[in-house]
């Protein structure tokens, strides 16, 4: 019979096991692939570990800020302009700080999604990796991790705020920023004051080192706007609160936000509200926009519509925040905006 006469070779069973294994191999091997990236995926982020590591990398930031200021060091250099056609000036202080920002966060959370201002990937050599401690202030204060998955985060990173500012040397309005957003939603802010060394942190749903004033103005708004950015903001602002309304120009979208809280550095303006007409990133505004939130506050466009911190970086809607005010009420006083004009 037939088949009692194939003879089986030793080798031709042995490469044919092998070809089996292989196959088999090739079959397992992508569907456990498959599961452990699943898997992977599924790892959460722990938002009270990224505000100890936001605080960290802001004021690790700000200390590269410091340093070239006092080295008078700044390469002054300019990256192009506004739409307005303003400078946008790029120093060294922007540069060294984003590389040791950028580089801490990314070393610490490989998988998140961090958007600075500045891009340049030349490695900090000696830079520690983060210790992963969370300091005693925010555990006191934030009594219990928070998990969320990594792709709904998104983290904005401004390494120098006001650099127009630091290179005429007006050192108290120039901070580091950091900003996490989950889903979207601003909720984890940190402006640090390299200057100072002075450090606000929040997080919606989890507490503040920073508090707002006992008192604001509503009824006559004490306004906090650009000096550098401005476009016609005096008229607006003119034609929504009255002609005598009180107009404070400063630097930087930090500053501005620190100026209508209780921060314990230095003297601020009394703002009672921070109005901006001009383009500005999501790096300027989202820290900002985290603490104010965290603490009851309100940071919109000029419209009153709520600004997503995913995708591009842009907010084109303009700019208004305040606390302890009826927001709603305050978008219903801005005279129409158009963009083209207020330039
Ligand atoms: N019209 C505009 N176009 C681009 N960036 C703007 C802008 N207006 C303000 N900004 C940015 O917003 C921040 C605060 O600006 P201002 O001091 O004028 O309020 C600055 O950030 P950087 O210094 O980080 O670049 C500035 O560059
Ligand atoms: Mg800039
Ligand atoms: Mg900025
Ligand atoms: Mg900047």
């Amino acid at each position: 019979m037939a088949p009692m006469g194939i003879r089986l070779s030793p080798l031709g069973v042995a490469v044919f096991c092998l070809l089996g294994v292989g196959i088999i191999y090739h079959l397992y091997s992508g569907v456990l692939s498959g599961r452990i990236a699943a898997f992977r995926q599924r790892e959460t982020v722990d938002l009270r570990e990224l505000l100890a590591l936001s605080v960290e990398a802001a004021v690790l930031g700000g200390r590269e800020v410091k340093r070239v200021r006092e080295d008078n060091a700044l390469e002054e250099k300019s990256k192009g302009e506004t739409k307005e056609g303003a400078k946008e000036k790029l120093t060294l202080g922007d540069l060294s700080s984003h590389r040791n920002m950028y580089q801490l966060i990314k070393t610490a959370f490989p998988s998140l999604q961090v958007n600075s201002e500045e891009h340049d990937n030349t490695r900090v050599e000696d830079l520690p990796a983060w210790d992963r401690r969370i300091p005693e202030e925010i555990a006191q204060v934030v009594g219990r991790s928070q998990e969320v998955l990594p792709e709904s985060i998104t983290v904005w990173i401004d390494p120098l705020d006001a650099t127009q500012e630091y290179t005429e040397n007006l050192r108290k309005y120039v901070t580091t920023m950091v900003c996490v957003a989950v889903n979207g939603a601003p909720v984890i802010g940190v402006i640090h004051k390299p200057f100072t060394g002075y450090t606000a942190w929040a997080m919606v749903d989890g507490g503040s080192n920073v508090k707002p004033r006992d008192s604001y103005n509503e009824k006559s708004p004490r306004v906090i706007v650009s000096r550098s950015h401005a476009g016609k903001v005096k008229g607006f602002v003119e034609a929504a609160f009255g002609n005598n309304t009180v107009i404070f120009p400063a630097g930087g979208a930090g500053y501005k936000v620190l100026a209508l809280l209780n921060p314990t550095d230095e003297k601020y303006e009394e703002a009672d509200v921070y109005l901006h007409i001009t383009y500005v990133k999501k790096w300027d505004i989202c820290a900002g926009n985290a603490i104010l939130r965290a603490l009851g506050g309100h940071m919109t466009t000029l419209k009153g519509e709520e600004i997503n911190y995913t995708g591009s970086e842009a907010n084109n809607g303009g700019l208004l925040a305040s606390i302890h005010m009826d927001h709603k009420a305050l978008v219903l006083r801005l005279p129409a905006r158009d963009a083209e004009k207020h330039r």
